[in-house]
């Protein structure tokens, strides 16, 4: 096969920054994507619906024209957010979700959550109105192991929301362990997962390959092999509950080459093309529209996006330009391997 064509694909995880980075990274996404969710965690962060409601305008002016592309706002739940800004901003359509940071576990997460009790209500009134709470999966308690954050949140702060919240909507955001991949394949309709392309591509051997390597260190951190080849399963497998969100997290190499350098993967660019090999080495590209154009859009109660790309097989693409700021060049993912797959916008 050396053409498909698939329903326009939506991200479900995506970081836009503002300003200038903004700028620059938007017309990768507008160019190839119908919509995507935009996550809250500016600095300072996205908390009213007042700032979502800037934010999207912001984002609509740096649109490239001609571009059909949808951001999807979401509001960053602090301990201080009021059930009724939530609900008011649902009504109108100004946003598609609220975005949980547990305080401390990623980037400009200072303002996130600590003690859970206290947004108990703002949880209990969107589960009233179906609005989905999209969740950083990892616990912050320095005393679990990096790489069992993800596994550790589960059992102790989602599951135990999920029991006293029935009927709440809730996505765990960039999943990365075959436990989250377990517990959301039995979590029911109310419960799903984005997958990043970077997280079907590398474990963790590949922030220490002959060095450090700090362009594949994101949070979560990749982990070991059996729990990429659980996501790789989970996303080729075509179930609804498992969809893209790239998060693409654009930080300048500047910011990220440093002594204590920021976490994040810029994929933006190359995200679809790496999918689609990943799911032709599976012999699943026929399953491919369902991860990138149709899952997510049915957990969020959405059509599809109306038109079509086309996804092309031939030479290797060659390598991905990092796109220029103002602050410094942003280098995309690296996949270290061929991308045979281009795609037309
Ligand atoms: N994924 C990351 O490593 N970084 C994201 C934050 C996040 O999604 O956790 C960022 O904003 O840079
Ligand atoms: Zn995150
Ligand atoms: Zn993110």
């Amino acid at each position: 096969m050396d053409a498909i064509t698939l329903t326009r694909p939506d991200d479900w995880h995506l970081h836009l920054r503002d300003g200038a980075m903004m700028e620059a990274v938007l017309p990768a996404t507008a160019a190839l994507y119908g919509r995507a969710i935009v996550m809250p965690n500016l600095v300072p962060p996205v908390v009213t619906p007042a700032q979502a409601a800037e934010y999207r305008d912001r984002i609509l002016s740096a649109k490239p024209r001609g571009a059909a592309f949808r951001p999807l706002m979401t509001l960053y739940l602090t301990e201080e957010t009021q059930p009724r800004d939530v609900r008011a901003a649902a009504e109108i359509g100004l946003i598609a979700a609220v975005k949980l940071y547990p305080a401390g576990a990623t980037t400009n997460s200072a303002s996130g959550v600590r003690d859970f009790s206290k947004v108990m209500r703002v949880l209990e009134n969107m589960a009233q109105i179906g609005l989905p709470l999209l969740v950083h999966g990892e616990v912050t308690d320095p005393e679990i192991d990096i790489f069992d954050r993800e596994a550790a949140f589960i059992d102790r702060v989602l599951d135990p929301i999920r029991r006293d919240v029935p009927g709440l909507r809730v996505v765990m955001e960039h999943i990365t362990t075959s436990d989250a991949v377990e517990y959301v394949r039995q979590g029911g309709p109310d419960l799903a997962a984005t997958i990043t392309a970077h997280h079907l591509v590398i474990n963790r051997n590949a922030m220490f390959r002959g060095g450090i390597r700090p362009h594949y260190f994101c949070l979560p951190v990749a982990k070991r092999e059996s729990h990429r080849r659980a996501l790789v399963a989970a996303a080729t497998s075509g179930a609804e509950a498992f969809f893209l969100g790239t998060d693409s997290a654009p930080h300048t190499d500047g910011a990220k080459l440093q002594p204590c350098g920021c976490a994040g993967c810029f994929t933006a660019p190359n995200a679809l093309p790496i999918c689609a090999e990943i799911f032709e080495a599976e012999g699943a590209l026929d399953r491919l529209e369902r991860f990138v154009s149709l899952n997510g859009p049915a957990f969020y109660k959405l059509a599809p996006n109306p038109d079509r790309i086309t996804l092309r097989r031939g030479a290797p693409l060659p390598a991905f330009a990092p796109v220029e700021t103002p602050d410094g060049p942003v280098t995309v993912f690296d996949p270290e391997m061929a991308l045979h797959w281009r795609v037309d916008g």
